[in-house]
């Protein structure tokens, strides 16, 4: 369980990004974060991961205080981040990648397995170097596969649906759902799609840098929609880019 505890973040330049957030995070669920862009979803989950250090408040793993932690001691405790828009690592193959986050040397199957759940043609994909000739959504795809390789407690996926086609975005649907059926940590996915927010268990709203809104999803979802879909920015009535 993640627990968030009057968590603040002011930007280099000045100004709040993160006001004051208590959250729980339960364990054994998939909780999505929506809300409108640029209310401070990426920042929490930077927080999170230890790469941005809060200017006060707490984050709490299963009890233990990780607020002073860098990115690599919280990795090691079992935190994992998906970046909305991935690293690409010149001299890195697609094998190297998911063989690094999983701790261990693979065999070909079950590479192909981790990749193909993603939507990658595997064979194609394991010899390949992460550089700059990926597609967006290759690169993408194949961090998510990363932190399904990792088996982590709390893995938070900023945005997965970002740049990524139709096909493979209903195969992560799937990978979602098969995550959250084989938890024994956290799932966070931070996302504007209302199929996303439609198999989440938990549905936590921010807004200029607070919390807006959190509960189950058959508190939060409805609202949301009323609002106007998945996207609380968005003209009224409008699904929030929703791919149905
Ligand atoms: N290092 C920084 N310096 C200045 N402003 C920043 C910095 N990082 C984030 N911000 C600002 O903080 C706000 C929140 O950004 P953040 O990326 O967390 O939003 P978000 O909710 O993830 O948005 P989106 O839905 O568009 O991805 C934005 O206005 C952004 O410009």
């Amino acid at each position: 369980m993640l627990e968030l505890q009057q968590l603040t973040w002011t930007a280099p330049e000045g100004g709040q990004i993160v006001r004051g957030v208590n959250l729980t995070i339960p364990d054994g669920k998939l909780t999505a974060i929506t809300g409108p862009n640029g209310g401070g979803k990426t920042t929490l989950a930077k927080l999170i991961a230890g790469l941005l250090t809060p200017d006060s408040g707490k984050i709490l793993l299963d009890g233990e205080d990780i607020t002073a932690l860098d990115v690599t001691e919280r990795a090691q405790r079992g935190v994992s981040y998906a970046f909305q828009q991935p690293v690409r690592f010149k001299g890195l193959t697609v094998r190297d990648l998911v063989e690094l986050a999983a701790g261990d040397k693979l065999p070909e199957q079950s590479l192909c397995d981790m990749l193909s759940k993603v939507g990658l043609c595997a064979r194609e994909y394991i010899d390949r170097e992460v550089n700059a000739s990926l597609s967006g959504g290759e690169i993408k795809r194949i961090e998510i596969a990363t932190v399904l390789a990792r088996h982590t407690r709390l893995s938070v996926f900023d945005e997965p649906e970002a740049g990524i086609d139709l096909w493979s975005f209903t195969n992560l649907i799937d990978v979602f759902r098969e995550m959250r059926q084989k938890l024994d940590g956290s799932l966070v996915v931070i996302s504007h799609q209302e199929r996303i927010l439609s198999i989440a268990d938990e549905i936590v709203v921010i807004a200029d840098g607070r919390i807006q809104n959190a509960g189950a999803r058959e508190e939060v979802l409805p609202s949301l929609l009323a609002e106007g879909g998945a996207c609380p920015a968005c003209p009224k009535g409008s699904k929030g880019g929703s791919y149905e």
